[in-house]
């Protein structure tokens, strides 16, 4: 795990621990042996501790963090390496993260490849660098940079780490190579300045200022969330405590962290979401046997909201984008909003100019579907209408080159349907965007009955390429986003009508922890969206939804949205929506009085008489449908796992990451409790089939001890 050999008088201490040289026991008891014998044989007058692989380190083994710790402590380890009379140098390339960088930070000089970056990402786990991170990192670098690199958990790349003083040289060319030269040119040279223990915090005087301003920062940017506020306090007391007593305190804030709820909900997070990108269908084919088609060339449908941000995500990335509208005006509109968005980038500092224009030089907008005939891989981004997207795939299958994927952004209409208007159903695959596209990190991936495994790998390899994080799912009407977020938005709109204000129901939800509540996601989303799908239901059952309905599809219907759709209160697009902007695109959320009466009154004419909601009722009424709901899709294998399930949630809906996901949740909670409060609702509401509870849940729910979640699937096919 650390191979030890000499060049001259340089002892080498190579971490070799793949894929990315994890800092497991063996790897720390390799350095600690390695270290003592450097420090042994006379005839070695430096060290030099360096990665083999990809990376130097990525710091602590998360898979180690359940277990009981064996074997060196990563600040004992540290400790020798610094109490080394003979220079230690870290020699950094890749990724040097948490504990990697904190035992970078115990030797006494750091180099670094360019394209190298460092940081301490614990924040992200829930947990503080427990390392003497905190401690050290303000002695190397300003306080002010410690606590926002530490409470944000930032990469920062090399040049920047040079310029902060964390790294003390850039090389170029073999690193093993220049870390020789440099560890020549420090032989024999007093170590004595370079142990950062002895060093005082730079930027004490400031720490006041600093510290509230940092943590104003935190509190209004991580609502909830524990880690970065016990980050900041761990830095702070590395300028008001000495450093060993510094050190204590960052043990004792380490372990408060490490038990924490949030904590358990991050790390399974972290594994969740690269759980994910292993997709499998019921083929057996998997993202480990299955090669994706060659994709150089992509065309877009549609130059509306969705179809321009997946132009965008498509253009940053270097491919090429034939952007096909029905008229030019709508055309010319679309490739205009582009424009714009990439030059507010610009305006941001996210992209140069130059780079803008060549994104802008790679589309090719036209009226003619024609010229798609030799893409690889169209996405198609209408409106949601069945007939109008079949109409499109019957065209697409006569024009497309036969190895061409063809992909659909459809956010509920099932694959099978739109697939059946072609005859390569094998080459149509969903790719369900969220707005706004370009900025939303989920890519919903759907396979229908039909889909080929190489579509499928086309779809997951292109969202890696554009950035997003791809969950595969299986089609079924609203894949698992959105028939999940469905039933939340059914609720609200049932607790509006017995007593609840839109205000009240998100000021609940954004106390629990979610970014915004569903009233605003609803106006950030468009009322229009939701209103498009039902009335698109109801007119392929034959069904006209008026303001009179009470009931469809056997449900309870509540025709609140439908009204303030029909007042043309759009959401934040129009300005108005459940709440008042302060402009059409606004995002400042006012109350609104004509909304509050507008609710008063339909709750009058529906003859409810208005209640008190309590805030336990609007969290599981808002939480536990969208829970039961996953439970069924576990059931019938639209979701693979759980964890799917929630890697959606926090990309598609910002559930907040430190409390899991809504699967997670209710497994916190604990399943009984979950499942007993579903039945308490279904027999007060039976009218609303979400509140049937699932199967899968029912088994769980009874198994004698809890069933941990990676466990659960193993219930949905016994018979219990
Ligand atoms: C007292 C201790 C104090 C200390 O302060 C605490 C810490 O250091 S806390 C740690 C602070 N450090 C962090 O939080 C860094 C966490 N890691 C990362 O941010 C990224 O993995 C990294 C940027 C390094 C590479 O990204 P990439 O190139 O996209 O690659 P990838 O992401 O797909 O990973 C490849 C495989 O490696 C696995 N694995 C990775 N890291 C660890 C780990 N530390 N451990 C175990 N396993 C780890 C990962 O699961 C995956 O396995 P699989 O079976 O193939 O799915």
């Amino acid at each position: 795990m650390v191979d030890y050999r000499t060049q001259g008088q340089i002892a080498i201490l190579e971490v070799n621990n793949p894929p990315v040289n994890a800092l497991s026991i063996h790897v720390r008891k390799g350095l600690d042996d390695g270290i003592s014998r450097a420090v042994r044989d006379p005839s070695v007058k430096a060290v030099i501790v360096i990665g083999k692989g990809r990376t130097f380190s990525s710091g602590a083994d998360i898979k180690e963090f359940n277990k009981p710790q064996e074997g060196p402590r990563l600040t004992m380890v540290g400790k020798k390496l610094e109490e080394s009379d003979k220079p230690v140098v870290a020699a950094i390339h890749g990724t040097c993260l948490g504990g990697g960088l904190e035992i970078a930070l115990f030797c006494h000089y750091r180099i670094a490849v360019k394209s190298a970056r460092v940081g301490f990402p614990e924040v992200l786990l829930g947990i503080l660098p427990g390392a003497a991170g905190t401690q050290r990192l303000p002695r190397v670098t300003d306080v002010a940079v410690a606590m926002e690199m530490i409470s944000t958990g930032k990469h920062v790349p090399a040049p920047k780490a040079l310029e902060y003083g964390i790294l003390d040289k850039i090389v170029q060319g073999d690193l093993l190579e220049e870390a020789v030269k440099f560890a020549k040119s420090v032989m024999g040279k007093p170590v004595q300045p370079c142990r950062l223990s002895d060093q005082p915090v730079k930027g004490a005087d400031r720490l006041v200022q600093v510290f509230d301003a940092a943590m104003r920062q935190v509190k209004q940017r991580q609502r909830g969330f524990m880690a970065p506020v016990v980050c900041l306090k761990a830095v702070r007391s590395a300028a008001e405590l000495p450093y060993n007593e510094g050190l204590l305190r960052e043990n004792t804030l380490f372990t408060e962290l490490m038990s924490s709820s949030q904590c358990a909900a991050l790390r399974y997070a972290f594994f969740a979401e690269r759980a994910a990108q292993r997709w499998q269908l019921p083929s057996g084919a998997s993202a480990a046997n299955t090669k994706p088609v060659p994709v150089k060339s992509t065309g877009v449908i549609g130059a509306g909201t969705m179809g321009q941000g997946i132009a965008i995500c498509l253009l940053r990335v270097d491919y090429p984008v034939i952007l096909v509208e029905q008229n030019q005006k709508l055309l010319d509109k679309g490739v205009e909003m582009i424009q714009l968005a990439f030059k507010d980038a610009v305006r941001r500092k996210l992209m140069t100019e130059d780079a803008m224009r060549h994104c802008m030089s790679n589309i090719s907008p036209t009226v003619d579907m024609q010229q798609l005939a030799n893409v690889d891989l169209v996405i198609e981004a209408v409106y949601e209408n069945v007939a109008l997207k079949q109409d499109i795939f019957r065209k697409l299958d006569v024009i497309c080159k036969p190895s061409a994927v063809l992909c659909t952004n459809t956010s509920t209409i099932s694959i099978d349907i739109i697939a059946s208007a072609t005859k390569r159903p094998g080459s149509v695959v969903g790719t369900h965007f969220f707005a706004p596209a370009h900025i939303m990190r989920l890519l919903e991936n759907v396979y229908s009955k039909d889909t080929s495994a190489q579509a499928v790998a086309t779809v997951m390899d292109l969202g890696k390429k554009i950035g997003k994080v791809s969950v595969l799912v299986k089609t079924c009407h609203g894949f698992v986003a959105n028939r999940m977020f469905h039933h939340q938005g059914q609720e609200a709109a049932l607790m509006l009508e017995e007593g609840a204000l839109p205000e009240h129901i998100d000021k609940v939800m954004e106390d629990f922890g979610m970014s915004i509540g569903p009233m605003k996601v609803s106006d950030l989303s468009g009322v229009d969206i939701g209103w498009r799908i039902r009335h698109e239901v109801a007119k392929m059952e034959g069904v006209e939804l008026t303001s009179q309905t009470r009931f469809f599809r056997g449900e309870r219907y509540c025709t609140l949205p439908d009204k303030l759709y029909e007042l043309g209160r759009l959401g934040r697009k129009t300005g108005k929506g459940w709440y008042r902007y302060e402009k059409p695109g606004g995002r400042v959320a006012m109350v609104d009085d004509e909304v509050t009466n507008l609710i008063k009154k339909h709750s009058a004419e529906m003859g409810i008489e208005r209640r008190g909601i309590s805030t336990q009722e609007i969290q599981e009424r808002i939480l536990y449908p969208a829970i039961n709901e996953g439970f069924r899709i576990l059931e019938e294998g639209v979701a693979a796992k759980p964890e799917d399930i929630d890697v959606i949630w926090w990309y598609g809906f910002s559930f907040p990451r430190y409390m899991g996901g809504p699967m997670f949740h209710a497994s916190q909670v604990g399943l009984s409790k979950v499942y007993e409060r579903i039945c308490y609702y279904h027999q007060n509401f039976p009218y609303s089939s979400h509140w049937v509870p699932s199967d899968l849940l029912r088994k769980l729910a009874s198994a004698p001890s809890p069933v941990p979640i990676s466990q659960w699937m193993s219930y949905s096919q016994s018979k219990l």
